[in-house]
């Protein structure tokens, strides 16, 4: 549904994206994750027609973002960092406007209103001045916007952003409930957002696309972001030094300031080779050298690890990330 293909964008000469590929299939949510500046805004302006590229192509529905934008517009719908909205309109009568300017015919108008109306449960609302409205019923008013044409693809930027913590669940769940037979790109540079709503994430880093895959899989894939924590009583550096000699263990620390933790134990964090399992070793070694093993959990790497470690890493030091590239 959305081919972006070796897509860069510079900007008088600063590169804002460079060589940006990724496949979108109908019906997926794909999250568009970044850090400030990493370049998702450029990416999903150039998507939505609405900039041109410096180099590359992008395809729509299989129309190509440059040469049929009008085309490609009645394919997407675009919701900008900041919705534009009249807030001298009433919800009702912004959305007659709006589907006016989408080209929707006069006498389908009423019904694809009513339709963006009641899939963003704004039908309280619709006699209401946008000036009037909370920034969440305002952020739905934008997604009513967008999707007033009824397109088949969507384009959010950065949904929830200055939404309270009710606001944002609301906003996430409407974004959930559009999928299904809509493909949806959501950008955005809050982690849980992704997790929650998206079945594969791209990782944007200065410019370029450092991963691409499930959050499952970028989490079980993150080398050595495995491993153990073991709460003991008895002495953690004697115990530290023979964890550290055996095989599939490649980190042992001692937990510093551990809240909740009685002051006769010690808590130990244990990061494991990936694909070894040393779980068996290590028990056995505690206990055998006398120490008082209290609790031992597993730990798995999360999708802030990965994030972390993609978009941390210094540029020319093996940039080829986790995921597969499309
Ligand atoms: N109009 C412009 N002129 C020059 N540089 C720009 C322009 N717009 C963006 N940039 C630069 O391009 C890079 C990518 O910006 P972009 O807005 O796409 O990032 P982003 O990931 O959306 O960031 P944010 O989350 O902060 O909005 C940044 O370095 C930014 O400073």
């Amino acid at each position: 549904m959305i081919e972006v293909e070796h897509l860069s964008k510079i900007y008088a000469s600063t590169p804002a994206i460079q060589d940006v590929t990724f496949n979108v299939e109908a019906g997926e949510i794909l999250g568009f994750l970044g850090p400030n500046g990493a370049g998702k805004t450029t990416t999903m302006r150039i998507l939505a027609g609405y900039l041109p590229a410096s180099s590359g192509t992008a395809r729509i529905a299989g129309y190509d973002v440059h040469e049929n934008s009008m085309a490609v517009r009645g394919k997407i719908g675009y919701l900008p960092e900041t919705p534009p909205l009249y807030p001298e309109m009433t919800v009702e009568g912004f959305l007659h406007f709006v589907a006016g300017i989408k080209g929707i015919a006069a006498g389908d108008r009423n019904s694809k209103v009513n339709s963006a109306i009641a899939r963003c449960n704004l039908e309280e609302k619709r006699k209401i001045l946008i000036r009037k409205l909370s920034k969440g019923f305002r952020q739905r008013v934008g997604i009513a916007q967008a999707i007033v044409h009824d397109p088949p693809a969507i384009i959010l930027d950065e949904p929830t952003v200055g939404l309270d913590p009710r606001q944002i669940i609301d906003v996430r769940n409407l974004i959930k409930s559009l999928a299904g037979d809509r493909t949806i790109i959501l950008s955005t540079h809050i982690l849980p957002e992704v997790s929650m709503t998206c079945s594969r994430v791209a990782i944007i880093n200065r410019g370029s696309i450092v991963a691409i895959n499930t959050p499952e899989n970028l989490m079980a894939q993150l080398a050595g972001g495995g491993g153990y924590e073991l709460e003991i009583n008895g002495n953690p550096i004697e115990l530290q030094k023979l964890l550290q000699l055996l095989p599939g263990v490649s980190l042992v620390e001692i937990a510093d300031n551990v809240e909740g933790l009685p002051p006769d134990r010690f808590l130990i964090r244990i990061v494991s080779e990936a694909g070894l399992e040393p779980g068996r070793d290590i028990a056995a070694v505690t206990v055998g050298a006398g120490i008082g093993l209290h609790e031992m959990r597993r730990t798995r790497a999360t999708l802030e690890d990965v994030f972390l470690e993609l978009t941390t890493r210094e540029m020319g030091s093996g940039e080829e990330g986790v995921g597969s590239r499309e």
